[in-house]
């Protein structure tokens, strides 16, 4: 056996075969040889892909089982096991159990595998704060942790200190307030509202530590260094879907042992002076926000509450009317409409790190970290008013196993601006069409209807009159009493249904006026729908914040370029990353382990 300060090689034995394997700075590697010493097929493992290394024959699942053999150690790390259902690659736990012809030789192995991990992969964490919300999505999330995810931790030697939620906002409390000294990061099992919390949390406690205030709209806010870790247990998981590109807890987990480092843009939105949600998937007004406020008077329904409550709301074909302001970002860095995607080591976010943090060294990412807008002329506000079905403001794709492309296909996680997609009130049939391209690869923004800007700020304003539209007005005027019902019945009898039916095609409307729906107690099960959308609907829709409703209407937004990081590496390119890195012969170099 050979040890210098970075390499280890000898013969081992994996079964019956013969192996060289070598431990670099940067990869464990094995080599099988025939019994003319020629080499066959090899094997390469990033060291930063190495989850641990055991003494004896280990097994960890289904259950942990331990067979103490003096001359083997089993090797744990990341294997890339296909394609999941979103644009991302599935990764699972690799496992290979060695032999060595002496203990020694065993021992050495060990301890130098476990000593390249400390030295070459320093980023990973020793200690996470993990929340699980016991019933988010499918109510799953205890299961999810503890028979999937908590045995690689153990395995990864990473200790966690578990909070089983017992209300809504305690994570973001915990966070906020308690000793967080130690912990590397947090992690939430939960969906996207659990995500909310811990970046609430991570956000605030930032700001409070640096002595910054989060209400000025214009304010410059502290990079957050505690990192965020998602285990998907939601009914969207949309941002664990979005930076990683698969929902499974499996791959997230190893996401987080590892130590992966994904920048996130952050929108910040005020109401006037005050900060009133931080959001990074979908600051959302008209049908995202009607389709939310309907699905919260269905959580008992499930995940399947978004696609009730996203047919009742299509089928109502509200519009609403508003002026929209943005800053453009510069647009020769990118553009929402440039078809390209943001992958692992997208090169527009790179070169993003260097202009919003310009001072900043590799060493100290955030070491200067408040320059983003400090030296940057804000550029010319313009201004778009009309009827829209839908404003939505995105910092990233926004994919989720729904719409596997997103809202915004092009969207980078983390070059500090975000895309505003306005969709222009149009006939039913047409924003079907919009919608249903989320779920193709055609081009949602190729409508004439819509349009989207790559921005840095937006403000959103109702029109004269409409002054204190705020959300309890909304909520008003959805549950419209039975008296105003029955006064709508006498004083418009033939008015028609406002809702229309796609049927072979064409639009048509419903045969419903008020008279015929008849008064509120009287009607049938089969009359809801009419009830729902053909009360006098509401000049004033409410905004969805990443799956919450904001309690005001008039908001301004700013994005905060790479204000947090996930422990992800956004989504890896399938040709680059699949099945290739585990056989140097196979990739030819194209790999992304082998073309360095
Ligand atoms: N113990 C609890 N009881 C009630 N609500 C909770 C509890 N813990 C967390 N919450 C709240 O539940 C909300 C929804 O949870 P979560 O995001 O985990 O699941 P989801 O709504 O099913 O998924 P998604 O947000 O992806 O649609 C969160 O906003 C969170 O604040
Ligand atoms: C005819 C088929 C219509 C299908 C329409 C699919 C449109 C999907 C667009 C998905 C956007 C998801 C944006 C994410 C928002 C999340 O922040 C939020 C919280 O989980 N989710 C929702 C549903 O508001
Ligand atoms: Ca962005």
């Amino acid at each position: 056996m050979e040890i210098n300060t970075l390499k280890v090689e000898s013969s081992l034995w994996i079964g019956n075969k013969r192996y060289r394997a070598a431990l670099s700075a940067w990869y464990f590697s094995w080599t099988e040889l025939d019994k003319k010493n020629r080499e066959k097929k090899t094997v390469s493992v990033r060291v930063s892909e190495v989850i641990g290394v055991e003494d004896g024959r280990v097994e960890i699942q289904p259950q942990k089982k331990v067979e103490d053999t003096d001359r083997d150690f089993t090797l744990f790390y990341v294997k890339r096991s296909g394609r999941g259902s979103g644009q991302g690659v599935l990764w699972s736990l690799g496992r290979t159990q060695f032999s060595c012809p002496s203990r020694d030789l065993r021992d050495q192995w060990v301890t130098q595998v476990r000593t390249a991990l400390k030295t070459h992969s320093p980023a990973r964490p020793h200690r996470l704060l993990v929340f699980i919300n016991p019933f988010g999505g499918k109510r799953r999330g205890k299961q999810i942790f503890h028979s999937l995810v908590a045995p690689l931790f153990e395995l990864a030697g990473i200790s966690s200190h578990v909070v089983v939620t017992e209300r809504a906002n305690q994570a973001r409390d915990h966070i906020l307030k308690k000793d967080l000294t130690g912990f590397d990061g947090v992690v939430c099992v939960g969906g996207d509202g659990m995500f909310s919390e811990l970046l609430h949390g991570v956000i605030g406690r930032t700001q409070q530590e640096a002595g910054l205030s989060e209400h000025d709209p214009s304010g410059v806010l502290q990079p957050c260094d505690l990192h965020i870790g998602i285990i998907p247990a939601g009914s969207t998981d949309c941002v664990c879907f979005a930076t990683v590109g698969v929902n499974d807890p499996v791959t997230s987990a190893l996401h987080i042992i590892i130590g992966d480092s994904q920048p996130l843009d952050v929108c910040a939105v005020h109401h006037q002076s005050s900060l009133v949600r931080y959001s990074v998937s979908l600051v959302g007004y008209g049908f995202y926000g009607d389709v939310l406020a309907e699905s919260e008077r269905h959580r008992w329904m499930g995940p399947l509450r978004y696609d009730y409550s996203g047919c009742m709301m299509y089928l109502c074909n509200r519009s609403y009317q508003g002026t929209v302001q943005f800053l453009l970002a510069d647009p020769g860095l990118s553009s929402p409409r440039d078809k390209t995607r943001c992958l692992s080591g997208c090169r527009v976010c790179s070169e993003s790190t260097e202009r919003l943090f310009p001072l900043s060294d590799s060493c100290s990412l955030y070491s200067d970290k408040l320059s983003q807008y400090s030296d940057q002329s804000e550029g010319e506000w313009m201004s778009v008013s009309g009827r829209f079905k839908c404003i939505s403001l995105t910092c990233m794709s926004s994919s989720c196993p729904k719409s596997p492309l997103g809202l915004s296909p092009s969207a980078h996680l983390a070059d500090g601006t975000g895309d505003l997609i306005l969709v222009r009130d149009t006939n039913a049939l047409g924003f079907l069409t919009y919608l249903h391209r989320h779920t193709t690869s055609q081009d949602q923004f190729d409508l004439p209807f819509v349009e989207v800007h790559r921005v840095k700020a937006v403000k959103f304003t109702l029109p004269p009159g409409e002054d204190s539209g705020e959300a309890e007005k909304y909520e008003r005027s959805e549950q419209n009493t039975e008296e105003e019902e029955e006064e709508a019945v006498m004083e418009h009898p033939d008015k028609p249904c406002v809702h229309e039916s796609s049927k072979s095609g064409s639009l048509q409307h419903l045969a419903c006026t008020a008279k015929e729906r008849g008064a509120p107690g009287k009607r049938k099960t089969s009359d809801f729908l009419c009830g729902l959308c053909c009360s006098k609907p509401p000049a004033v829709s409410v905004w969805n914040c990443d799956g919450e409703i904001l309690p005001h209407t008039e908001i301004s937004c700013r994005v905060h370029g790479q204000l947090v990081r996930l422990y992800a590496r956004g989504i890896e390119d399938e040709a680059r990353a699949v099945g290739l890195c585990e056989d140097s012969r196979d990739c030819k170099g194209k790999c992304v382990l082998h073309s360095r």
